[in-house]
């Protein structure tokens, strides 16, 4: 009988699913669970099980929509159980390693506004379903799962999610509706998620009037770095940060020596800077970003590495005020923005740099279409 695509890719999935099952069991890593004291990240170092992982991860994403069929593809996204999961602090109310009653959970998360122990009960059920967040492991009775006991113990999980709900998912929906109302600008103050937030500033201007948006804006930026691909050690680790030794521009006798310095633009609260700091100890770095981004966030840099992070505001559309420092990184600041504003941040830094002085962009590349596998592909998407 001649082979099938979907038999092709359930054998994709049993060779790959066992290099991986291989590779964990014989360093005595914890299987994959969706138990509540299971792991939340895998911990593959291995570059080849990586891939495997991925290939198995690709293989049965197509293998679950061949067997869906394209109707059912069609089907929309709901994240409206997870919306709720953080506009109630669900997950915060749930014992660890306990249960509660629907009715004594939907008491506890009735603050502001009461929450039915009927709707609870069904945003609670959605979400089991959905997304694996929570059991119910007696009828009636709620009780973590790994997901939602990650959101109950990491503030910054829990603020990812609400930005990724309140804003992000919210921009999706009015995206075609901005378009239309705007007629396909490419302003910042034009876009879905301006339509969605009702405002007619840019996101970072709305945020500096809202300085409890712009926190929950920097804990999910803390949140997602450590997702797939934005672990900060990619950067600190294949950009040869030790061969910046002071590039002081030796034929300008006015700049004074400095110690190699990297001026963080747009560096939000220092995430990757304290990334920086502690894994290159001769580099000093000084995090730029609006002032609300980085109002208070120098008393979350770890003690030993305070002397050499420093917090200033500035706009990047302004003219780059440290001058001759020796890298000038941007990191995830360009995606943001439409070319016209790319080239007006780079203009800004211009005068500022010295003979030596590098700009160093870390941020996402578009790979060419059908170059990587569809799970990438999705999110490159
Ligand atoms: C996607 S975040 C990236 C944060 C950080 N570089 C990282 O990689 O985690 C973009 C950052 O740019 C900052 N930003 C936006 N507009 C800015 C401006 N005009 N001047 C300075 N920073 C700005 C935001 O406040 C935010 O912290």
């Amino acid at each position: 009988m001649p082979s099938t695509r979907i038999a092709e890719l359930a054998a994709q999935i049993q060779d790959n699913t066992a290099k991986v099952d291989h590779y964990l069991q014989s360093r005595s890593l914890p299987s994959p669970s969706f138990h509540e004291d299971g792991p939340v990240d895998f911990q593959i170092e291995d570059e080849e099980i990586q891939k495997a992982r991925e290939t198995a991860l690709d293989s049965s994403l197509e293998l679950h929509q061949l067997l869906l069929g394209p109707a059912m593809c069609l089907r929309p996204l709901n994240g409206v159980s997870l919306q709720a999961i953080y506009k109630y602090s669900i997950a915060s109310h749930v014992p660890i390693h306990g249960t509660i009653t629907f009715a004594s959970l939907a008491h506890k998360c009735s603050t502001t506004t009461s929450l039915s122990e009927t709707d609870l009960r069904r945003i609670v059920r959605f979400a089991i379903a959905h997304h694996r967040v929570f059991t119910e492991p007696r009828t009636g009775h709620v009780a973590h799962s790994a997901a939602s006991r990650k959101l109950a113990s990491d503030a910054n999980a829990r603020a990812g999610l609400g930005y990724m709900f309140d804003e992000v998912w919210q921009a999706f929906a009015h995206t075609v509706a901005a378009r239309e109302a705007f007629r396909g600008s490419d302003e910042p103050n034009r876009s879905g998620w301006s339509l969605s937030q009702r405002t007619d500033r840019p996101v970072w201007e709305h945020y500096a009037a809202h300085p409890a948006m712009a926190a929950r804006f920097a804990a999910s930026m803390s949140a997602f770095s450590n997702g797939l691909g934005l672990d900060p050690a990619f950067l600190t680790n294949n950009y040869p940060w030790s061969s910046i030794h002071n590039t002081n521009d030796t034929t300008n006798t006015t700049t004074p020596p400095h110690p190699p310095t990297v001026v963080d633009v747009g560096g939000s609260r220092g995430n990757i800077s304290i990334a920086l700091a502690s894994s290159h100890p001769t580099l000093h770095l000084i995090v730029q970003d609006l002032p609300p981004m980085i109002a208070g966030a120098a008393a979350s840099v770890p003690l030993h590495l305070a002397s050499r992070i420093s917090f200033a505001a500035h706009d990047f559309f302004d003219p780059q005020p440290v001058v001759a420092a020796d890298v000038y990184l941007f990191r995830n600041i360009f995606h943001n923005w439409s070319d016209g504003h790319v080239v007006r941040i780079l203009r800004a830094t211009v005068p500022a740099l010295r003979r030596g002085s590098r700009v160093v962009v870390n941020d996402y590349l578009l790979p060419e279409r059908g170059s990587v596998g569809p799970g990438r592909e999705r999110e490159v998407r």
